[in-house]
């Protein structure tokens, strides 16, 4: 991919870094030594972990350096990205320096405050973003530049270690954020942004990333605008797309059709921040490169696999947009099918993005079809404790009374391959509950003729094996064995190999939206959707949605902050699997 400025964040060989850098003119990452090999080394040294890479690693980044040299002709393949990329087919006037612009759109929403402007603002901190870059933010909302400076100054955080300069580094940055308010379909208002964005781009090849961080009504409007009156004519433009993206099958074809009327499928970026969590990022690193995992991963040694995801509060604020969608859509078709692919997949031919896709539409075309009788569904109830009383879904004005949209469910999938067949992989999402979290819960098999089974008492399942990555909160992998207990007898007990991330690892680590959005600015799409993996996943929940729907599926209702509806446990009980997450030792 075209990229016309260096991340350079991410080298072992900080040589190349600085010989990159030099050439490139890049704007140092910290400041805080005095020349730039000692600034590089010992930048090296200390942030060892979490950099803030790409996510294809090093020779998508090592040809970027090298090759997007201001003035060095484009090699071929650069050229062929390059043409299907922007859409004017002008062509780019040589030995002009990059620029890169961000446009937010839907800047005055939830989403934009608390995740997007801040992600931008850690990846400038850290000098992952190219010299030249300017950030605007659209909406309908009327403010100007300095109004939404003040909105997003409020939000940014100079997180990562608390380092120097913080106050400048805001300041320099919110000076090259600036807004334009407009209709999310009037071509006139996008040829007014590209008037002032052209005004920032003078002189220079413009790149232009759109992230649209809008209700998925005004999508296609915005695309359709954006692309006629506000795409790049010389540079690259590309587009991130916020979730949802469809309700079933073929409102998710219809979009896609209706994109590609406007956009190349390479310019179309369909974020799923799930992808960008690191414990998500670290799952093929931690299968395919220990030997001790690969070999275990498949139905002779896993029981079954879950996938939990749990939020301790409400649809609060968002009801409008939930009722229409629902946990199942909300999450399950999304995030926790994609970390299914994921953790399934066959060992792709290399860690390019579309490797890595190929792997894990297979796993999506080998699933079977979901039965009904193996979903249930809920629906978080009003509940009191403590003197403190929680609303029920209902209760939120913006849900209509009586609504039957599952804020909870739980569900068995199988995938019908030889490395999975009969392997019970279950998911449970759910607002409301009694706690936070994400995690993978992998259960191995029952040791054969286990020599300490009269150890273990009757229940041999709670002397299996059980390797937990936890995505959020407090990152850890952790495996469950039977260890001694130290002493004279032997009894045994359950202990964790326990790789607690806050433990092991001084950086913090950084936000996925950080992750993806450098991404999309790389042009590296290995972390995003592609329309077949998106057909794909729909095809595999459309039948059953439309199942709840027509068949009017009560959920079962839960009361707010509880570990949610009991059918969850006959659920995993039928398949023989018991939640880990529940378990007196989880
Ligand atoms: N918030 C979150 O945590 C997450 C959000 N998402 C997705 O990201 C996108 C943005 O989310 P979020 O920021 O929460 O959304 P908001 O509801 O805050 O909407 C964003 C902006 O869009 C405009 N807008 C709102 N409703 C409408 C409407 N009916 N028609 C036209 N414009 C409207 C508003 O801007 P103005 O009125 O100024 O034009 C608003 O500030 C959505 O697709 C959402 O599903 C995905 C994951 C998490
Ligand atoms: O996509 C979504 O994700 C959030 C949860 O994201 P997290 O990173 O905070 O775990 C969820 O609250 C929201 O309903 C959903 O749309």
């Amino acid at each position: 991919m075209a990229t016309h400025f260096t991340h350079y964040c991410l080298h072992s060989a900080w040589k190349n870094e600085l010989h990159a850098s030099k050439r490139l003119n890049l704007e140092p990452c910290t400041t805080y030594a005095s020349s730039w090999v000692t600034r590089i080394r010992s930048r090296f040294r200390q942030t060892k972990h979490f950099e803030l890479n790409s996510s294809n690693g090093h020779p998508l980044n090592a040809v970027s350096l090298q090759d997007d040299v201001p003035g060095k002709p484009p090699s071929n393949e650069q050229a062929v990205n390059h043409v299907q990329e922007h859409s004017s087919g002008a062509t780019a006037p040589e030995n002009l320096e990059p620029t890169l612009s961000i446009t937010v759109v839907g800047a005055s929403g939830d989403l934009a405050k608390k995740k997007i402007f801040p992600a931008l603002f850690a990846l400038y901190y850290e000098g992952c973003l190219p010299k030249n870059f300017t950030v605007f933010g659209y909406a309908r909302t009327k403010m100007n530049d300095e109004e939404l400076r003040e909105i997003i100054s409020r939000t940014l955080t100079c997180r990562i270690d608390k380092r120097e300069n913080c106050d400048d580094k805001m300041e320099q940055f919110l000076n090259r954020c600036f807004y334009h308010s407009g209709m999310y379909d009037s071509e006139d208002d996008f040829a007014a942004l590209d008037k002032k964005l052209k005004e920032k781009e003078a002189g220079k090849l413009p790149n232009r990333l759109f992230y649209l961080s809008i209700p998925p009504n005004v999508f296609v409007d915005v695309v359709r605008c954006a692309s006629l009156r506000a795409s790049s004519e010389t540079g690259w433009t590309r587009v991130i797309v916020e979730k949802p993206f469809g309700r079933d099958s073929e409102s998710s074809g219809e979009l896609t059709r209706c994109f590609k009327q406007y956009l190349t499928e390479d310019q179309i970026f369909r974020i799923d921040h799930y992808l960008g969590k690191e414990l998500v990022e670290n799952l093929s690193v931690l299968r395919f490169s220990n030997l001790v995992f690969e070999p275990l991963w498949s139905r002779n040694y896993i029981r079954n696999v879950q996938f939990i995801f749990s939020e301790d509060f409400g649809t609060e604020g968002r009801g409008g947009y939930f009722d229409n969608y629902g946990i199942i859509r909300d999450i399950m078709q999304n995030h926790l099918l994609q970390i299914l692919a994921l953790f399934a997949m066959e060992t792709p031919v290399s860690l390019d993005g579309e490797d890595i896709r190929n792997e894990k539409v297979k796993v999506l075309r080998s699933m079977r079809p979901i039965q009904l009788e193996n979903v249930i569904v809920g629906q978080y109830k009003g509940h009191s404790k403590g003197g403190k009383s929680y609303p029920g879904y209902t209760d939120d004005p913006t849900v209509p009374k009586g609504s039957l949209t599952p804020t909870f469910a739980a569900a068995a999938l199988f995938i019908d391959n030889a490395r999975w067949d009969g392997v019970p992989f279950l998911m449970k999402a759910g607002k409301a509950l009694h706690t936070k979290r994400a995690e993978i819960r992998v259960q191995f098999r029952h040791v054969p003729g286990n020599l300490y089974r009269k150890n273990f008492g009757t229940d041999l399942d709670k002397a299996t094996n059980e390797l937990v990555l936890r995505v959020q909160p407090d990152e850890a992998i952790y495996l469950k064995i039977n260890n001694k207990v130290p002493g004279l007898g032997m009894r045994l007990d359950r202990s964790d190999l326990n790789l607690l991330y806050r433990a092991r690892y001084t950086k913090e680590i950084p936000d996925a939206y950080e992750r993806l959005l450098l991404d999309a600015i790389e042009g590296e799409r290995r972390l995003f959707i592609r329309s077949d993996e998106l057909d794909s996943a729909w095809a595999l929940f459309t039948p059953l949605l439309k199942e709840l729907e027509v068949q009017k599926i009560a959920p079962e209702l839960y009361p707010y902050g509880s570990r949610g509806p009991v059918g969850a446990h006959y659920l995993a009980a039928k398949h023989n699997v018991r939640w880990g997450d529940l378990s007196d030792d989880s």
